[in-house]
């Protein structure tokens, strides 16, 4: 045995050394999570130990290098064979070298007890290890040599044990596959312990008086929690029926007052002592509520590790001074809990998401079809792309940026995406099996399968969704968990609207308690109808009226889907970044952010910009009078005027209820607001991501940038609260529409008490929005209130 591996020092190499229990545990505590301390004796010293066995028997002799194919069936034999070699075991004697090295690490926990956990992984195994939790226990002993010794061999010996020969002959499991560390950890006293299981409908916890092996051993019934996983809210819970309870036998330091005479652990033998609980404590649930409280933030945070399926086993150690809740175990469905990324992009869609890959090296082949539920890596994505995505269950790119089209339609459809990921095409091959962290914008290689049930349930091609973060789920989760019936939710004041631009979504959509359509991107909603071609191409190809057909019909599906609420329609923004692919047939233009985009290039040709209110009169002249028009990136109140004299030409405004407004993303808006107001703005929406991007000098499609693009920068702030004021000045509405108030909702608390008229964010933020704004509303109301008591 050459060293002991620390828990907090285990690296990825080490997990056969280690094995799965001890190896998931310093995932975890190398995240930064709460784990009693320990160390691993590993499976090399067993294996040493074993070939150092000095027994003139031939079974034992042989045993490295057995196959130990017995004769399973003959049970007597099996269990003669299982005694003499764990008797073999037990007698011989553990280096003193070994011992020492144990003692002297677990001295410095300045504890009387300690736990040895078996942590086992089976070299080469085809299937996962299902069922193993019981077969293998731990050992509780002082912290005192021969103690240690024995309680090693104790753990070793188990593998012998009939059970165990059982379990190893039924599952094809070779002695020389089998790698048996173990795990050392102090043991203090506890005031209470229990588990939490996870899975996609709802979290349970079990709670118990003392240590955990109460539960273990089934000897209490323990209180139990139900609890609402997207929320944390306890649905019910229930009192256990707890009469005893089981602690380190510690004489300066008792939480429990009565021992149990004949408890099943003697003191002598082991450091544990069994108390019978007095018949108030028996009434009394063993978790305080702030423990409660602090169990279920774990398990909210272990969502982001995990996904939605996992068990924990916690305990609240208690010393003399202070008490703390610490994780003694960590299991989840996911064959390996991800350790270390190995490739790290741009967060630019949440989620988290387990597929096989589907790698194209070339972005210009874009295959016709794409099998579903696939994860898709590429070295960019161009908008004769975009359709594709909706089969697909999330995006890799090597190119592109927080904003691109990409993560934009990601966001909207509610796949993961990460952007900015370098060498993504030559690192990632076709068919392998990755965790994609959208929140993270990490991508971590996947061994083995890992189902969530209700993956399981529904055919599952599409991914495993399941492993989703609660922070931003699916559209698909979206839907099933938005509240039922909008009545059910508290009444807002501040308009809440949704970021939209694929009809595919609009079934789904359209029940969520929405007052309206903020954005409806039009770049992103005419690829489906354009063929791969850009409506310039239409017009010079004599094909104006199939494409003024398409575009209407495609309006009119979000006006009718919505009516009578609004649709804030916004006219084309194509950057030249998104452009190349559609613009093969036209001049190409120089890649940049501030190149001709926005109402600027309707000034250079107005002809699409006219093609555009035509399909928008006509979806007037259908009956719907929801519609209105949004301009993106205006740059002069020239602009403005321009684009609104063709909106009157196009007779958009002989119906009364329409609203002509502009994006306040250019940051001369700032100056500039109360001249576009006389021009006859009637509403802005505030595009945080270009108005930020501008304001800091910052090119929000450059991936090193991305840490000094910052939404909640005090300069961009500032702007937004003072486009807020000279709005509510000027007596027109001011929306917001860019991705700020999604990625960070605490700035809803800022927008409402400003006096924000919507706010407009992607289906998935819907319903987080929602409470958002409710509780920012009620916190002014509460602060008013008061301020009149006083
Ligand atoms: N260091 C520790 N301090 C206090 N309690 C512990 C510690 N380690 C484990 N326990 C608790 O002791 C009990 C037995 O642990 P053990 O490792 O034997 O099995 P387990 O965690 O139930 O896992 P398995 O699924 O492998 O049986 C559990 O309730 C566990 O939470
Ligand atoms: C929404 C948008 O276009 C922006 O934030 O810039």
């Amino acid at each position: 045995m050459e060293k002991l591996y620390w828990l907090d020092q285990i690296k990825l190499q080490d997990r056969a050394k280690v094995g799965d229990k001890a190896f998931h545990l310093s995932r975890i505590i190398q995240r930064g999570y709460p784990v009693v301390p320990g160390f691993v004796v590993s499976a090399e010293a067993l294996r040493q130990f074993l070939e150092n066995l000095n027994s003139s028997e031939s079974l034992i002799a042989d045993l490295p290098y057995s196959s130990l194919h017995l004769d399973v069936s003959n049970w007597r034999q099996l269990q003669q064979v299982a005694g003499r070699l764990r008797e073999e075991i037990l007698s011989a004697s553990v280096s003193q070298e070994w011992v020492n090295k144990i003692f002297t690490a677990a001295r410095e926990w300045q504890t009387s007890c300690l736990i040895f956990r078996p942590s086992l992984s089976i070299a080469d195994s085809i299937q996962p290890m299902e069922n193993v939790s019981g077969l293998l226990e731990s050992v509780f002993c002082h912290c005192q040599q021969d103690a240690i010794a024995t309680a090693l061999k104790g753990i070793w010996s188990q593998i012998f044990r009939a059970r165990s020969l059982l379990y190893w002959r039924h599952t094809g499991i070779n002695l020389q596959q089998i790698n048996l560390a173990v795990l050392v950890q102090p043991v203090e006293n506890a005031i209470a312990s229990g588990l939490l299981k996870a899975n996609s409908s709802g979290w349970e916890i079990e709670a118990t008086w003392g240590l955990g092996i109460a539960i273990a051993q089934g000897e209490v019934l323990p209180d139990v929690y139900y609890i609402q996983n997207e929320t944390g809210i306890i649905l019910e819970q229930q009192l256990g029926n707890k009469m005893l309870a089981y602690d380190v036998n510690h004489p300066s330091h008792k939480i429990f007052s009565q021992p149990l005479a004949d408890s099943a652990f003697t003191p002598e033998e082991n450091c544990l002592v069994t108390y019978v609980l007095q018949e108030a404590q028996q009434k009394q649930y063993a978790l305080q509520p702030e423990y409660l409280q602090q169990i279920i933030g774990l398990a909210t945070q272990l969502v982001a590790e995990l996904g939605k399926t996992f068990t924990l086993k916690w305990t609240i150690a208690s010393q003399a001074t202070y008490s703390k809740l610490y994780l003694t175990q960590v299991t989840s469905p996911q064959s390996i809990i991800p350790h270390v990324y190995f490739i790290r992009g741009l967060a630019a869609a949440g989620g988290r998401t387990v597929a096989n890959a589907l790698v194209t090296i070339n972005s210009q082949q874009k295959p016709e079809q794409i099998p579903k539920g696939v994860i898709l890596v590429v070295p960019k994505i161009t908008p004769d792309w975009l359709p594709l995505l909706q089969h697909v269950v999330g995006i890799i790119t090597e190119q592109g940026g927080l904003t691109s089209h990409a993560a934009i339609l990601a966001r909207e459809l509610g796949i993961a995406a990460v952007v900015n990921a370098t060498s993504a095409t030559s690192l990632i091959q076709t068919g392998e099996r990755l965790l994609l962290d959208g929140d993270r914008g990490e991508i971590y290689r996947i061994e083995g399968e890992v189902r969530d049930e209700r993956d399981r349930e529904d055919g599952g091609d599409k991914g495993e969704r399941g492993v989703n973060t609660p922070s931003s789920p699916t559209l698909r989760e979206t839907k099933a968990t938005s509240p039922s019936s909008p009545f059910a939710l508290p009444m807002i004041a501040t308009k809440l609207l949704v970021n939209l631009s694929q009809s595919s979504l609009i079934e789904q959509v359209k029940s969520l308690p929405t007052d309206g359509v903020g954005l409806l991107r039009s770049e992103l909603m005419i690829l489906n109808i354009l063929d791969g071609q850009h409506p310039q191409s239409w017009i010079l190809g004599g094909r104006q009226a199939q494409l003024l057909e398409r575009w209407s019909e495609e309006i009119m599906e979000f006006a009718r889907a919505f009516a009578p609420r609004p649709v804030f329609y916004r006219s084309l923004d194509w950057r030249s970044p998104d452009l190349p692919s559609l613009s093969n047939s036209l001049q190409s233009s120089e890649q940049s952010m501030l190149g001709e985009r926005g109402t600027f290039s309707y000034l250079q040709n107005s002809s699409v910009f006219e093609l555009e209110l035509k399909a928008l009169a006509s979806v007037q002249q259908s009956g719907y009078n929801n519609i209105h028009l949004l301009l993106p990136f205006v740059r002069t109140v020239e602009e403005f005027v321009f684009c609104r004299r063709k909106v009157e030409e196009a007779l958009l405004t002989q119906v009364t209820e329409f609203e002509l407004w502009m994006m306040a993303e250019v940051p001369s808006v700032l100056f500039l607001l109360p001249e576009y107001v006389k021009a006859g703005v009637a509403g802005i929406s505030i595009g945080t991501n270009d108005l930020t991007q501008l304001l800091l000098g910052v090119d929000r499609e450059q991936g090193q940038l991305a840490k000094v693009f910052n939404e909640r920068h005090p300069a961009v702030m500032s702007a937004i609260a003072q486009l807020i004021d000279m709005a509510k000045t000027a007596g027109i509405p001011c929306s917001i529409c860019g991705q700020a108030p999604v990625l960070y909702p605490e700035i809803i608390d800022r927008l409402v008490e400003w006096g924000i008229t919507s706010i407009s964010v992607e289906p998935e933020a819907i319903e987080r929005t929602y409470q958002a704004i409710g509780r920012a509303e009620q916190r002014l109301i509460l602060a008013a209130a008061r301020r009149k008591l006083k």
